[in-house]
């Protein structure tokens, strides 16, 4: 299967390292990159082939569209007339629904829409795999398959890629957020940075671990907080602050967000 990635930067470039990783060959993956120092810096790197757009497409099974939003349809319209039939294309970007792509590619093409996030980068990204209309079974499940080189997928409808844009798309940036203050906060509490960075760090990665075992999250935070304790006491703060309020005013933010770029 000949894989072409359009736009190799943060997340075309995690798709394909984490493509090379799972074990598919140089020479299945083509790459098309604006960005000529970008291109030679990837051929270099990883020995993939870089191709005209045109060229790629009519090469590829598969053709990831990493470039951004507005890029998407201009380059779908610039490839189309290369695209055969039984072709899928993946695209990444946030904001264009299947309904806006499917228009400017032949019949017998395959459009589906990911969402993924940036952990993808250290492959441990967590993707979303919608079908356009006129995507076949196989489509969707080749974009899943692509996307598990580089994390976690699930499959769902197209109306839901809007809230998981709001949960798993711009999650990342809430979490380093919530680092970055409680990084500041031990420092504030006289420890050196460095050692504040690590004590968060590692306290993140350890917690998520322990919630990947499945045990449900209140049921680890009640192993943490004693009765009249430290962790009761922050823990009253934080709902005093309106923790719980801010995730779900921050999500729906971003949720209709999501639906007015679309
Ligand atoms: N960064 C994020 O957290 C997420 C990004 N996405 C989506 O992924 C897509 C890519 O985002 P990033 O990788 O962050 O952007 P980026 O700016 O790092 O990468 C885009 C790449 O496309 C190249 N490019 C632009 N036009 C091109 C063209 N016509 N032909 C070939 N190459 C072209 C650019 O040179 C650049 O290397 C966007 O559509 C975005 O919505 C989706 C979910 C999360
Ligand atoms: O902020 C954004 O619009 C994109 C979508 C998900 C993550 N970044």
């Amino acid at each position: 299967m000949t894989i072409a990635i359009i736009g190799a930067g943060n997340m075309g470039g995690a798709v394909l390292a984490g493509l090379l990783e799972a074990g598919h060959s140089p020479e299945s993956v083509i790459v098309v990159e604006a960005r000529e120092e970008q291109a030679a810096a990837l051929r270099e790197k990883h020995g993939i082939r870089t191709l005209p757009a045109t060229d790629a497409a009519a090469e590829a099974d598969v053709v990831v569209l990493a470039v951004k939003p507005y890029g998407v349809v201009p380059v779908l319209q610039s490839i189309a007339s290369a695209l055969r039939e039984g072709t899928t294309v993946v695209s990444l970007a946030a904001g264009v629904p299947t309904s806006a792509m499917e228009p400017a590619v032949p019949d017998g093409v395959s459009v589906v829409r990911v969402m993924p996030n940036t952990p993808a980068l250290v492959g441990e990204g967590m993707s979303a795999v919608a079908g356009g209309a006129k995507a076949t079974p196989e489509a969707v499940a080749a974009a899943a398959d692509l996307m598990g080189a580089v994390g976690k997928v699930v499959t769902v409808p197209e109306s839901q890629i809007d809230a998981v844009t709001a949960i798993s798309g711009s999650g990342p940036a809430y979490v380093f957020l919530v680092a970055e203050a409680w990084i500041e906060a031990g420092v504030h509490l006289g420890l050196t940075r460095d050692d504040a960075t690590t004590l968060v760090i590692q306290t993140l990665t350890g917690s998520a671990k322990l919630l990947e075992s499945g045990t449900h999250p209140a049921i680890l935070r009640e192993q943490v907080t004693s009765p009249g304790g430290t962790t009761a006491a922050a823990l009253g703060a934080l709902e005093k602050g309106g923790l719980r309020a801010a995730f779900l005013e921050a999500t729906r933010a971003a949720y209709v967000r999501s639906q007015e770029l679309s």
